[in-house]
């Protein structure tokens, strides 16, 4: 990681060795015009089903269109509504039966064309098409190019909770074309620059640090917001090779999920309320004030991570979420569906203070609910 020296106008390419399921991630501004050159490269004469949502085709699809046809790779197109409520069985329905309808084989591929919401949908209809169709990323929110794009977690949300129904299924490549982040509205860009503090406050305090002082040239574009991108997907992809299916370590990339996961059920997936990504925020300055609950980090050290957030215009408290929120009682309830339960006992991932998050399966179900109570009153 060189963050001091940024060059100009330089891609990235960061590599997730997965052995036979290996893939690369291309970080560059105005690689969807280069996405046919890419796909061809890599499913050599595969037709495509390209999946997105109606504002980002309405921003990119002409773009991907004419890069897919300049090469002569034939695609169909899905559009659907965009938001959170589009990771649904209804939704997944209309993809299988469009893509099977296109009578696309295994060896063709599905693109997701979007944020994560299109991503998660599109990967769980090519793990479970014909047994599994190949996939490819080419994530147009922060979000999704940081982070969903990434690793393989595919799948649609339940009244139940979030991501509860879906598979593991491994992109073949991620197309991250930086410029299209120029159209994200401000709003889902500070949701996906959540998660990329998260990667700081998981395990990489100077990369904290290095937000800390270098967040409004991310935010506005250039060669730190291409550094902060790979830095990200080298956090993860470093992760996702030691622990693709989660039985350990990856658990970390949860940091601040339980509690956000939990909001947005709560909250009944209205983007307007809550998105994802401030879900996550919330949900992680709750972990370092929680754990500071617990006398494992320091009330400065929670102070920082809050303070952080909320310059680059974040919400950190349970407050900042419009409409009210159910009781403490519910909120655990809906914690108990998280994907970390084991054998009914939760886990959380807590912090001893800014990167050195670790996997709690010891935390006491009181305390979470004396401290939920707090937070709400
Ligand atoms: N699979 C994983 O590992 C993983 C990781 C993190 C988050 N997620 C999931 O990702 C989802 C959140 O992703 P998201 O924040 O990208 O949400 P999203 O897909 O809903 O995208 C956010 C909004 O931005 C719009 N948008 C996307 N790209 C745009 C662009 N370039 N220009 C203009 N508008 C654009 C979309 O239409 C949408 O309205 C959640 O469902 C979350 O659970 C999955
Ligand atoms: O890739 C992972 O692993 C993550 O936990 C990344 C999270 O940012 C992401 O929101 C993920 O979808 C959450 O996973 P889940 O298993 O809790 O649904
Ligand atoms: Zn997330």
């Amino acid at each position: 990681m060189n963050m001091q020296q940024v060059e100009a106008g330089a891609g990235r390419r960061v590599q997730v060795p997965l052995g036979e399921r290996a893939y690369e991630i291309v970080i560059e501004p105005g690689a969807l015009r280069n996405a046919g050159a890419l796909i061809a490269r890599r499913l050599p004469k595969a037709r495509v089903a390209i999946i997105t949502d109606a504002t980002v085709a309405g921003f990119h699809l002409g773009s991907l269109h004419a890069a897919l046809d300049e090469t002569g790779i034939g695609h169909e197109t899905i559009t659907l509504p965009a938001g959170e409520k589009t990771k649904s069985f209804a939704h997944l329905i209309d993809v299988v039966d469009a893509v099977l309808a296109a009578r696309l084989e295994r060896g063709d591929a599905i693109v997701a064309l979007g944020g994560g919401v299109i991503g998660d949908l599109a990967g769980f209809a090519a793990g479970i098409v014909r047994r599994g169709m190949h996939f490819i990323q080419v994530p147009t929110s922060l979000l999704a190019q940081v982070d969903s794009s990434v690793g393989g977690k595919t799948g649609i949300n339940s009244p139940h909770g979030k991501n509860l129904v879906g598979v593991f299924h491994q992109p073949s490549l991620v197309i991250a074309d930086t410029a299209v982040l120029d159209t994200l509205s401000p709003r889902e860009f500070r949701a996906g620059y959540a998660e990329v503090a998260k990667y700081g406050l998981i395990d990489k305090p100077d990369f904290f640090a290095w937000l800390e002082k270098n967040w409004q040239r991310v935010f506005d574009g250039g060669p730190e917001r291409v550094e902060a991108i790979a830095v990200s997907c080298e956090a993860k992809a470093e992760v996702v090779v030691a622990d693709e299916r989660e039985s350990g370590r990856r658990a970390l990339l949860n940091l601040g999920h339980t509690f956000g996961h939990a909001l947005e059920a709560a909250t009944e997936y209205d983007g307007s309320r809550l998105v994802h990504g401030e879900g996550v925020a919330i949900g992680m300055v709750l972990a370092h004030e929680f754990s500071n609950r617990m006398n494992l980090a320091s009330a400065d050290d929670a102070a920082r991570v809050a303070a952080h957030l909320r310059q680059v215009g974040l919400p950190t408290r349970l407050s900042d979420i419009p409409g009210g929120l159910p009781p403490a009682e519910r909120l655990l309830d809906l914690m108990g569906q998280d994907k970390k339960v084991v054998r009914g006992r939760l886990t959380f991932i807590l912090t001893r203070g800014i990167g050195q998050s670790f996997i709690a399966d010891d935390v006491p179900p009181a305390e979470v609910h004396a401290f939920l109570k707090e937070k709400l009153a």
